[in-house]
């Protein structure tokens, strides 16, 4: 069955010790997480710089298989990375609406590369171009804070645009929510209909990571194994 008809939260490596990635990666694998999200930005489409597909493949070869490795693209055109992400191991592959004019092209090309398909809009774009891609999407992210940043808290109004995309798409697609994510929000954005919780400073920010992932699981009504 794919990850993407079951609930889970991702820890965000944008809040984990890049200097002792897998490690971090490890302690939160061990407490019950299999998707762990992976935050790309460019400089350009958001002012920081991150991490790449070198990276990508040196985290792929630490983990175990089973892992799904869930790339979020703050870049520009993302068209010109597709290929080197999925060779890098991406199991997921999402990019954002505002960075191509090009939606429904990329789409297409994250499927042909082998991986499931996601698109984002930032919280002042309308989710209309959700309706205009549902056959060729397997996630919709739904960003819950202006992206680019780590720690900033949950804008309120973007929960309703999680209950216009969840009635848009139906049940069976993956609706994502991505920053200001902890326990308390979590029961919220559920409630408006997401699927897939990414939580960064609440997770790698906390004193215990493991912990702190299996609390907002609870909140959010994943199945965490004991
Ligand atoms: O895409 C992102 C920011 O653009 C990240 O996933 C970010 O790590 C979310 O962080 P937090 O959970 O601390 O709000």
């Amino acid at each position: 069955m794919s990850p993407l008809n079951h609930r889970h939260v991702a820890p965000s490596i944008l809040s984990a010790d890049l200097a002792n990635l897998a490690d971090d990666v490890r302690r939160v694998v061990d407490a019950g997480a299999t998707v762990i999200h992976f935050d790309v930005m460019d400089g350009q489409f958001v002012p920081p710089i991150t991490v790449g597909p070198v990276v990508l493949g040196a985290l792929r070869d630490a983990l175990p298989e089973s892992i799904y490795l869930d790339v979020h693209l703050m870049i520009e055109t993302p068209e010109r990375q597709i290929e080197d992400f999925a060779s890098a191991g991406a199991d997921g592959i999402t990019f954002h609406a505002e960075a191509t004019p090009h939606a429904h092209r990329v789409l297409h090309q994250i499927r042909e590369a082998d991986c499931r398909a996601g698109l984002a809009v930032c919280p002042a774009t309308p989710p209309g171009i959700f309706e205009e891609v549902a056959d060729l999407l397997d996630l919709a992210l739904v960003m819950t804070v202006n992206p680019g940043w780590g720690g900033q808290s949950l804008i309120p109004s973007t929960l309703e645009k999680v209950k216009t995309v969840r009635s848009m798409l139906g049940p069976d697609v993956a609706i994502q929510v991505d920053g200001g994510v902890d326990a308390e929000t979590a029961p919220l954005c559920a409630d408006a209909g997401a699927t897939w919780f990414v939580a960064g400073s609440a997770v790698f920010g906390a004193d215990d990571p493991a912990a702190s992932y299996q609390a907002i699981a609870a909140a959010a009504g994943v199945a965490v194994r004991a």
